[in-house]
């Protein structure tokens, strides 16, 4: 097997996250989720979810689909690093991304959603694409799509071509050339306790010189920003005119009109520029002149995480062989 999906952000103004089109059951309901390599839960809106917290979300009503089994004494609950979470129980159900199909796949099927999730109406649910490992269904553990695919994909991968503003795709199964340029730099993946941690080889400001210092962290398609250590993020901001760490905003901000550098970083020999244009996230609210920095330090949050204003640089081959790799390419 092999397959390609659309992966469009879900905010026209920045990049807050990307949605995928997914179909679940027999006939196909089609969802829109949120692929994320930071976690290992397929979860949904679903006919389950109480209407108080649905709010414009496409849902999975298991009822409908001819193919649907409910998972006895299952349950799932979880909680991400901003705070939001939801909890509920498990079918399984055919699933397919881009053409590959599960024909038996956890669906975790939303009993409860956080606040957040109601108010994001862009986003019908998650698939997790961490280590099966992180999954948080009790009794039993389920895997992820990944990994129930895996076996019947041509290649052992998968690959995120993420863009600034506008679609861009994900690949399981085939690594496409004609999605980067010059050669694919493979590094081992630290897979305990479950996400895609690596180590970068070192960062630079701008055209300033290069700091060859390990950053161990993980490639996260679900967090909007990069988050990195404090040392790195300062010397960062010192080059923007006007740059504060607000605590009221909760991180870096600086004035909208301010001109940013570019931020370096490398894997291994290689080495991938972020654009100033990606390093301004959003204005702190509409029409502000104050600008949220797409770079914040990672000391509260107690790992480094390359999010998608890193993975926007670049094409990111999953590789789920044993043992797993991960491979950066520019583009
Ligand atoms: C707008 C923003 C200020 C940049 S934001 O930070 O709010 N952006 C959110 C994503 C988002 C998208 C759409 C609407 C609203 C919010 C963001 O970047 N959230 C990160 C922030 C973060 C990470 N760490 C500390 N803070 C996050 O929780 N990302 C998780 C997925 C998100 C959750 C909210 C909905 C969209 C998807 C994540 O899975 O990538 C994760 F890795 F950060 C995470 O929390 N993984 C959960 C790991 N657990 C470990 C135990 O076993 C179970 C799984």
């Amino acid at each position: 097997d092999t397959g390609s999906a659309a992966a469009t952000p879900i905010d026209p103004r920045f990049d807050i996250a990307y949605v995928t089109p997914v179909t679940i059951g027999t006939p196909p309901q089609t969802l829109q989720l949120d692929l994320d390599t930071g976690s290992s839960d397929l979860w949904v809106f679903s006919s389950h979810t109480p209407a108080s917290q649905v709010r414009g979300q496409r849902i999975y009503a298991p009822d409908k689909s001819t193919t649907s089994k409910l998972l006895n004494g299952h349950t799932w609950s979880i909680t991400y690093g901003d705070g939001s979470g939801s909890r509920g129980n498990v079918y399984t159900d055919k699933f397919t991304i881009g053409g590959v199909t599960v024909k038996s796949q956890a669906i975790e099927t939303a009993q409860q959603v956080s606040s957040s999730f109601t108010t994001e109406d862009a986003i019908d649910g998650l698939v997790g694409l961490g280590f099966s490992t992180l999954n948080t269904v009790s009794p039993n553990g389920q895997l992820t799509f990944f990994d129930n695919a895996k076996p019947n994909l041509d290649s052992p991968v998968f690959t995120a071509d993420l863009k600034y503003m506008k679609p861009g795709t994900y690949d399981f199964g085939f690594i496409d050339k004609t999605k980067y340029t010059g050669e694919i730099t493979y590094v081992p993946v630290e897979t305990d306790p479950g996400y895609w941690t690596f180590t970068s080889s070192g960062y630079g400001v701008g055209s300033g010189t290069f700091s060859s210092s390990p950053i161990t962290g993980i490639a996260d398609t679900g967090t909007s920003l990069v988050y990195l250590p404090t040392a790195i993020v300062t010397a960062y901001y010192r080059q923007v005119q006007g740059a504060t760490n607000s605590r009221s905003y909760g991180g870096y901000v600086f004035p909208c009109n301010s001109t940013l550098p570019a931020f370096v970083f490398g894997v291994g020999e290689a080495k991938f520029t972020i654009p100033p244009s990606y390093m301004s996230y959003a204005a702190v609210t509409d029409g502000s002149p104050t600008c949220f920095g797409g770079l914040q330090s990672s000391s509260g949050i107690g790992v480094n995480i390359w999010g998608d204003v890193a993975l926007k640089a670049a094409f990111v081959v999953f590789n789920g062989e044993e043992p797993p790799t991960i491979g950066w390419a520019n583009k």
